[in-house]
């Protein structure tokens, strides 16, 4: 038997809401007793002592570019970045070339994820064929392919009719609607948030509004077909306000904010630096205040990236022709140590669980616990260690953040997938 002892840690569970110091026994890939003073016996032994460990985080909103963006990143790359973040898995959107949109790039990204053998990577599906907002994907057929979720992320689905029927089939189906919001009247044309940033840099900007028309809608066809919709990348306070209303009536909605937009505000645009352009763009610093607040009091379930790497030569442009879109992997857990749990606006337990527990059940995935006989996907992490950020380090093939040279306290110091090291930082520095 293929044994490994993780020694000392003060281990989180996020579903008791307790920090125990104890010992976890893997062995053969699975969790095998959980406790204190576990005898090491012929097994590995990886001391832990004064770290954290958690169960491994997910992080529900990738873009890993493959197949048909292989220059961005590949799925062997963006794995390598997910390992080296702390992700143990990812769930990967479906705007590639060509699209998710069947059961074949499904099973493709099964297949280079197991070649690349490094975190689990689980697709989701496109919500309409070739995401063009039109006709309905088979989405029983991706289902059983191993999608587990649907999106058209990166573009919206602007017909409101064309939503309420993926909910209605969504619905039927089991599987979760992750709804990309953005109005594309109001958002076209548009490069940075629409306010007095834009106007200063006379950039065009995109409403605030342009996102919450459609979470409002979206909202009101969860309701209409009782189908689970997850907004992605909520950037405004009156998004949160939405959902937090829907919420207190028993919508089945729940919703997700980036690290990028719970640090930055659209001033961080002032220098024109490309790797501050996101979809959604980032907001004010009354969005923050709201998103901090949604995040402390449940309205914001998930902590996802959002990764979305881009070559150096696309965004090495100007501002309003080069793409939306910014690596996170790499930076996540740092981000959300520094700037939530080291100033309390979470606790250790609380951010865990939106990196754990909660997006593995909206995805319905049996992890982010301990349990015993679970695969063992770990992430040890060191509160105190601190690191200024440097894209040259990445693992991802993308170097557009616009947090480089921040420093950084609470980072991955150890990744592991069904009992296998993945990432270790004593031996990758
Ligand atoms: N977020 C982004 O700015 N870009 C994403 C698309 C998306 O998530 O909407 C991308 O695929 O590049
Ligand atoms: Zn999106
Ligand atoms: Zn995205």
């Amino acid at each position: 038997m293929n044994k490994l002892l993780i020694k000392g840690g003060r281990v989180i569970d996020p579903l008791a809401g307790k920090i125990i110091t104890a010992d976890i026994l893997i062995a053969d890939g699975k969790i095998a007793a959980v406790g204190s003073g576990i005898p090491a016996g012929e097994g590995a032994v990886m001391d832990v002592t004064g770290k954290l460990v958690a169960p491994g985080l997910i992080d529900m909103h990738v873009h890993l570019r493959e197949p048909g963006f292989e220059a961005k990143e590949t799925i062997e790359t963006g794995s390598r970045a997910a390992a080296r973040g702390g992700f143990t898995a990812v769930a990967c959107m479906p705007n590639t070339n060509p699209v998710a949109d069947n059961e074949a790039v499904i099973s493709y990204i099964r297949s280079r994820t197991q070649e690349a053998g490094l975190v689990k990577v689980h697709p989701i599906g496109a919500i309409t064929r070739g995401s063009r907002g039109e006709e309905l994907t088979e989405m029983a057929a991706l289902k059983e392919a191993g999608a587990v979720a649907l999106s058209d992320d990166g573009r919206p689905v602007a017909s409101a009719a064309v939503m309420r029927r993926a909910m209605q089939y969504a619905r039927m189906v089991g599987l979760p609607i992750i709804s990309h919001c953005e109005e594309p009247s109001l958002s076209k044309g548009g490069a940075v948030h629409e306010g007095y940033m834009s106007t200063l840099l006379g950039l065009p900007g995109i409403p605030a509004a342009a996102e919450e028309i459609m979470v409002a809608r979206d909202i009101i066809l969860a309701e209409d077909t009782g189908c689970p919709l997850h907004i992605a990348h909520v950037s405004t306070a009156g998004s949160v306000r939405l959902i937090r209303e829907a919420k207190a009536r028993g919508v089945p909605v729940t919703a997700e904010v980036t690290p990028h937009h719970f640090t930055l505000t659209d001033r961080a645009v002032a220098g024109y630096d490309t790797g501050t352009k996101v979809n959604p763009p980032l907001r004010t610093e009354e969005d923050v205040a709201a998103l901090k607040e949604a995040l402390a009091d449940g309205t914001i379930d998930v902590i996802a990236t959002d990764h979305a790497p881009h070559t150096v030569e696309e965004k090495d442009v100007e501002y309003q022709l080069a793409p939306f879109g910014l690596v996170g992997l790499e930076t996540a857990l740092g981000l959300v140590w520094t700037e939530l749990v080291e100033p309390s606006i979470l606790s250790p337990v609380e951010a865990i669980r939106k990196l754990t527990v909660n997006p593995a059940r909206i995805l319905g995935l049996p992890a982010g616990t301990f349990q015993v006989g679970a695969d063992a996907d770990i992430t040890v992490i060191d509160p105190e260690l601190e690191e200024v950020v440097d894209p040259a380090a990445f693992a991802s093939k993308g170097r557009n953040t616009p947090f480089a040279g921040r420093r950084l306290k609470g980072l991955p110091a150890a990744t592991i997938v069904r009992g296998k090291v993945v990432y270790n930082r004593s031996l990758a520095e």
